[in-house]
């Protein structure tokens, strides 16, 4: 089994879990439930940076990165650097966050925020919508064409915008469909954690137009995101470069100041 595997076989058993405690209808009746959600999508297509900045405690490739920051001021952080939108990783056991996390990040500013999770089942675009999330991630790697579609389209129905991750051709392909906003490319083998930019620039020229090009992962300084910009991607996904320094926002903003 490699490292997804084994991400989604203890997603399968926490989402059961989840679901026997908190069920659908206490989730809808929450007050975020009838929030107005804002467009991460629309965000990169008018901006000149593009970053999407990532709250990332820890990863299995990367073991801690970050254990002292506290969200609540990543969060105002990032939104004072000038980010287009906020990446909150909210699975507990790989990468150390929560829902929770989610939730502090809403209270704390008005960016547009995508829950960063292994999405197997329709609860979970639910919950990402009770706790705040303005953008869902759908991970080509673990879905079926069908499961693509399924959950795109029950996440456009809650008016949340869909960000697909691809890695290579063969899930670009079997993904591309109408009810996606954003296609990111991630540029780390989420089976072997390889990085190369070199994966955003090959599948560039395959991605369609009508969608956000988005390049994520192992970016860490302004020169990949100049090296990125021909290629057509509006959105860079950061998260490790950010979040391993004592001041996430601050060197998001350093980092913007370099780019405008
Ligand atoms: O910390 P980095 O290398 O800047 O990467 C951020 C982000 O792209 C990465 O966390 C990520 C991209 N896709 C994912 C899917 C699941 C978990 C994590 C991710």
């Amino acid at each position: 089994m490699n490292i997804l595997d084994k991400i989604v076989a203890d997603k399968r058993v926490e989402i059961d879990l989840r679901k026997s405690l908190i069920p659908v209808n206490q989730l809808e009746q929450s007050v975020l439930f009838e929030r107005q959600t804002i467009s991460l999508a629309t965000k990169l297509r008018n901006s000149q940076t593009g970053i999407i900045a990532e709250h990332k405690r820890r990863s299995p490739s990367k073991s801690v990165i970050n254990q002292s920051l506290n969200v609540f001021d990543v969060a105002k952080g990032y939104e004072d650097a000038g980010v287009c939108g906020m990446s909150v990783l909210t699975d507990g056991k790989y990468f150390g966050g929560s829902l929770d996390d989610l939730l502090t990040a809403r209270a704390s500013c008005n960016l547009p925020l995508l829950r960063k999770e292994f999405i197997i089942d329709e609860y979970q675009l639910l919950e990402a919508k009770a706790y705040g999330a303005d953008v869902i991630l759908l991970i080509a790697a673990i879905l079926t064409r069908d499961e693509i579609k399924q959950f795109s389209e029950f996440a456009k129905s809650l008016n949340l915008d869909v960000l697909l991750e691809v890695h290579n051709e063969e899930e670009l392909h079997k993904s591309i469909m109408p009810s996606l906003d954003m296609l990111g490319v991630n540029n780390r083998n989420l089976k072997t954690f390889d990085v190369s930019l070199e994966t955003s620039k090959g599948l560039s020229t395959i991605i369609p137009n009508d969608f956000v090009k988005v390049s994520e992962s192992g970016i860490s300084n302004i020169e990949a995101i100049k090296e990125l910009q021909p290629y057509g991607y509006k959105g860079f996904l950061i998260g490790e470069n950010f979040m391993k320094t004592d001041n996430a926002g601050e060197s998001a903003k350093q980092f913007i100041k370099g780019l405008l």
